[in-house]
């Protein structure tokens, strides 16, 4: 059985969807279990509605209205008045509408996955109906049955044994009967809370479904032909792979590529299943494929640029030196405030670190610190690793910046440039 990952951008449109239906046809006699995302850019629409509920912004109704609009209209495109899909969508979106009702909950994290996986229920809904009316039976799984995590809300842990269980118990027998379409970035806590596993997680969902039932391959359907050198939108002239071994690419996406989510290939890697990703627009292509044993050939060296970055430097207030006591004092606010490390270095009087901005956590992150240390930071940064670099393509990175901070091993060279 195959296992196929349709993203945003896959579905951002009525034509996306039309697309989709298409691809699947070319694979009507196979057994298929299709995870999608959120269409177009819904995530980041319904984090803007999470955020003016919490902070009872006037702009939350008309937020919502957007949303729903932007569903409607290809909804309209897609299928006739009255085709039950409406009432689905509809039942769908009134999980917002109780939600917004009410005062914020105290849980900026919990608040955030019931709102924000509606996306996901919604794409859904609408995908799985047009492959029906297409003639490619298929049928809509609540995924949140089957994913289940704590209740680490916004980053949901996998509870691999009983996933693994629930995924195997009747997922097999209904792919005999027909496609099965499924949300990806979601799961389900014991308590029947959703949860959300970190963003573009939709990637990391179809994985987990293909090591649970041990698929033949995972294919995540992308707007580029495949893994690049580099990312396509911010360097002229990329170069794809062909192939990649597991290693190379866990590399790759452990420094920020975000044409994979980092925590999808792993699973693939232990159950020895290869990762395709593929062009959309061009389904018959080879695209790239992900394996054990691959030829890494790099013709260029791999650039990856990781925006939105911090730099923060701490020191202790008494001016004594960064010692193991500061620093695990220091990395305890860091797990507390959400803070994932990018880079880091130390010096005698002070410590550095690198990680992505995120607005909800920083603030508390400060204050927290100043208690016993000062502070200072640049915000607004890129962090630029490259891989099997060489001098030229260094020089050239930074010609027109300022390098802040600067790390490089045998392979791997990191750049904090403002
Ligand atoms: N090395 C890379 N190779 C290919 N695409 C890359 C790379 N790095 C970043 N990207 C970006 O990843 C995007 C596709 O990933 P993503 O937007 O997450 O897809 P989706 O959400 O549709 O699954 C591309 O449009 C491209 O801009
Ligand atoms: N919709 C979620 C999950 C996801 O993986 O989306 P995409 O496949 O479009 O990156 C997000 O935007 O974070």
């Amino acid at each position: 059985m195959l296992v196929f990952k349709f993203g945003g951008a896959s579905v951002k449109d009525a034509e996306g969807i039309i697309n989709l239906a298409n691809v699947v046809e070319k694979y009507k006699n196979e057994q298929l279990l299709i995870v999608v995302s959120a269409m177009g850019k819904t995530t980041n629409a319904l984090e803007a509605l999470t955020k003016a509920y919490i902070n009872q912004a006037d702009d939350m109704h008309d937020i919502y209205e957007g949303i729903k609009r932007y569903h409607y209209e290809i909804m309209g495109s897609l299928f006739e008045n009255g085709d039950p899909v409406f009432d689905d969508v509809a039942n769908t979106f009134v999980e917002i509408d109780w939600m917004i009702e009410d005062e914020p909950h105290d849980d900026f994290g919990f608040t955030y996955d019931q709102i924000v996986s509606v996306g996901e229920l919604v794409s859904t809904r609408i995908v799985a109906a047009y492959l029906n009316k297409a003639g490619l039976k298929s049928l809509w799984l609540d995924v949140r049955g089957y994913i289940h995590t704590d209740n680490n809300y916004r980053e949901g842990r996998v509870q691999w044994a009983k996933t693994r269980d629930s995924i195997k118990g009747s997922i097999p027998a209904q792919l005999e009967r027909s496609f099965v379409v499924t949300q990806g970035f979601l799961g389900g806590t014991s308590e029947n809370f959703t949860t959300t596993l970190g963003r573009e997680g939709s990637d990391y969902t179809a994985s987990i479904f293909a090591a649970s039932l041990g698929a033949d391959s995972v294919t995540t359907w992308k707007d580029v032909p495949g893994i690049l050198n580099a990312d396509p939108k911010l360097f002229k002239d990329t170069v794809k792979f062909d192939e990649l071994s597991y290693t190379e690419a866990i590399e790759m996406t452990y420094y920020g590529a975000s044409v994979i989510h980092p925590k999808t290939i792993k699973p693939l890697q232990n159950a020895n299943i290869p990762l395709f990703v593929k062009s959309f627009n061009d389904p018959d292509a080879a695209g790239t494929i992900i394996k054990e044993n691959a030829a890494n050939v790099f013709k260029k060296p791999v650039i990856i640029v990781k925006q939105k970055q911090v730099l923060l430097s701490i020191a202790p207030k008494d001016y004594s030196f960064v010692t193991e006591d500061h620093l695990s004092d220091i990395f305890r606010k860091f797990a507390e405030h959400h803070v994932k490390v990018n880079v880091m270095q130390t010096s005698a009087l002070s410590f550095s670190v690198c990680f992505d901005y995120k607005e909800e956590y920083f603030g508390g992150l400060l204050s927290e610190l100043h208690e016993n240390y000062k502070t200072k930071y640049n915000s607004d940064l890129s962090l630029v690793t490259v891989r099997h670099y060489s001098a030229g393509t260094i020089k050239e990175l930074t010609s027109d910046k300022t390098v802040l901070l600067e790390q490089v091993s045998r392979n791997t060279a990191q750049l904090v440039l403002k």
